[in-house]
């Protein structure tokens, strides 16, 4: 028998019907919806006249346009009250395995409700109108981001229409230091690969670092195999992922339990399984990373300067690195220790999970945000996530040091909602995209770890997390 990567096994297990030229039809096991890209789907299928294939695939919550303080006032922007407002109608007609509205004590990103929930499990096939769909890979998952067209298109039919991708694997192997996260792999990763470095790839995430990362930790990379530009990216099962799914919401129970932990430890790939490419890095010669331009790919190691345009010898990348720091308002050479900022952002579907706050939190305690930084927030990723962490008391943490402990979404990840950057603010963030004007018009995005967010606050510069006792 031939051997097989994983991504051949969840491609193979999923097929309904393929086309001479590879083109294929998927079954979709799980259909995560928020409110952004789902309106026109269920207006064009109403429009139509069909209803959703399979009610109980369907999975969704409100995130991106939510506000993340005052809930008593509601949702004060019109069009985010009526996008919000729209799924709410929409899932109230229609029905879901689940539904997680605006004010739910279980709301939350849709990325982090999903593993929280046991809503996405191994070996499924998981479907969302959200780029960073590719989190649910984390666990064995082929997950893709799709628009909303594709959104109509699941819900009518259960299927998605793919072509196979060429399969990449990126293989970590050794041990990251004291301080270096999950985070400053991929994006360590992404330094060296390029965002086209996987594209036309899906990515399997493999090696001993990535094997000894939490569940966080591996959501963390697989969140970002997209800016990488991979369709898709995933961890084989092993151990750490069954333990996480144990006991949650939708988790199969009891003899459905031993069933699937058997499946479920098929999900790797075979010893020699061919891969069309392979990446390796060694997780010990990663330090904390942050990013200087207007990509992810615009990384550097703390200890490092700032590039300058000749750094690059392809005329198209000096040009794109000039406008970058033009943007970005940085002189080439600057150690990136000395950036000063104004905001901090811990939260998005990257980093907003309890291991993240945990980090945050660790660096934090008894320590002070700086006068210089304006406004450092802690935004949890879901309403679970908030609870567990004031329960363990790190709420009262970050308020002491001077941050404010917002309700769960999306927040200042992206501008839809109240928490956004003003032209010309530089912030240390935690979220996975830094392209011009992301997080509000103007505003300066420079990604990095939770821990290394929190030392920059505490500097009010970017600054070495490994040089703080924690
Ligand atoms: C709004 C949504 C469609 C978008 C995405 O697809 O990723 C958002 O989540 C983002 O991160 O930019
Ligand atoms: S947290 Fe950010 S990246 Fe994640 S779904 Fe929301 S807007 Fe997109």
């Amino acid at each position: 028998m031939m051997s097989k990567t994983l991504y051949d096994k969840l491609w193979e297990s999923h097929v309904v019907h393929a086309e001479a030229d590879g083109t294929a039809l998927l079954y979709i096991d799980r259909h995560l919806v928020h409110e952004v890209t789902s309106p026109q789907a269920f207006e064009g299928l109403k429009l139509s006249g069909r209803k959703p294939w399979r009610v109980s695939s369907i999975v969704a919550t409100a995130d991106h346009n939510t506000p993340t303080d005052h809930w008593e006032q509601g949702i004060k922007d019109p069009i985010s009250r009526q996008q919000v407002e729209t799924l709410d109608a929409n899932i109230h007609e229609v029905g879901a395995l689940a539904y997680f509205p605006f004010k739910d004590k279980r709301q939350g990103i849709v990325h982090v409700i999903g593993p929280e929930q046991g809503a996405t499990l191994p070996g499924m096939t998981v479907v969302c109108g959200d780029s960073h769909t590719s989190t649910h890979g984390a666990f064995a998952c082929l997950a893709h981001g799709i628009g909303t067209s594709e959104v109509e298109h699941v819900l009518a039919t259960q299927c998605l229409l793919q072509k196979k991708s060429k399969s990449m694997l990126v293989k970590i192997e050794g041990k990251v230091g004291a301080g270096v996260t999950a985070k400053d792999i991929v994006l360590a990763l992404i330094g060296k690969i390029g965002t086209a470095g996987g594209t036309g790839y899906a990515i399997e995430f493999g090696g001993s670092a990535i094997r000894a990362l939490t569940m966080e930790g591996r959501m963390t990379v697989c969140n970002m195999a997209i800016e990488a530009g991979a369709r898709v990216g995933f961890v084989a099962v092993d151990e750490t992922t069954i333990e996480y799914l144990k006991g949650r919401t939708f988790s199969p129970k009891a003899a459905d339990w031993d069933k699937a932990t058997t499946y479920w430890r098929t999900l790797v790939s075979d010893a020699d399984a061919p891969f069309d490419a392979v990446v390796e890095l060694d997780a010990s010669h990663i330090a904390p990373q942050v990013t200087w331009g207007t990509s992810p790919e615009m990384v550097a190691s703390i200890e490092a300067n700032v590039p300058a345009p000749e750094d690059f010898s392809d005329p198209v990348k000096r040009e794109g690195v000039a406008r970058a720091l033009e943007y970005m308002g940085l002189v080439p050479r600057t150690p990136i220790n000395q950036i000063a900022i104004d905001k901090v952002f811990i939260g998005s579907c990257t980093n907003s999970r309890i291991e993240d706050l945990r980090a945050a939190a660790a660096v934090a305690k008894g320590r002070h945000v700086a006068a210089n930084v304006k406004l450092a927030l802690v935004v949890p990723g879901s309403g679970l996530v908030k609870q567990q962490a004031e329960a363990e008391g790190l709420d009262k943490i970050f308020v002491a040091a001077g941050f404010e402990w917002r309700q769960p979404g999306c927040s200042m990840c992206l501008a839809m909602n109240d928490d956004r950057l003003l032209p010309g603010e530089r912030c240390a963030s935690t979220s996975n995209r830094n392209f011009e004007g992301r997080q509000g018009n103007g505003g300066r995005t420079h990604l990095l770890s939770p821990a290394m967010a929190v030392a920059a606050a505490i500097a009010g510069h970017f600054s070495d997390v490994r040089e703080l006792t924690i």
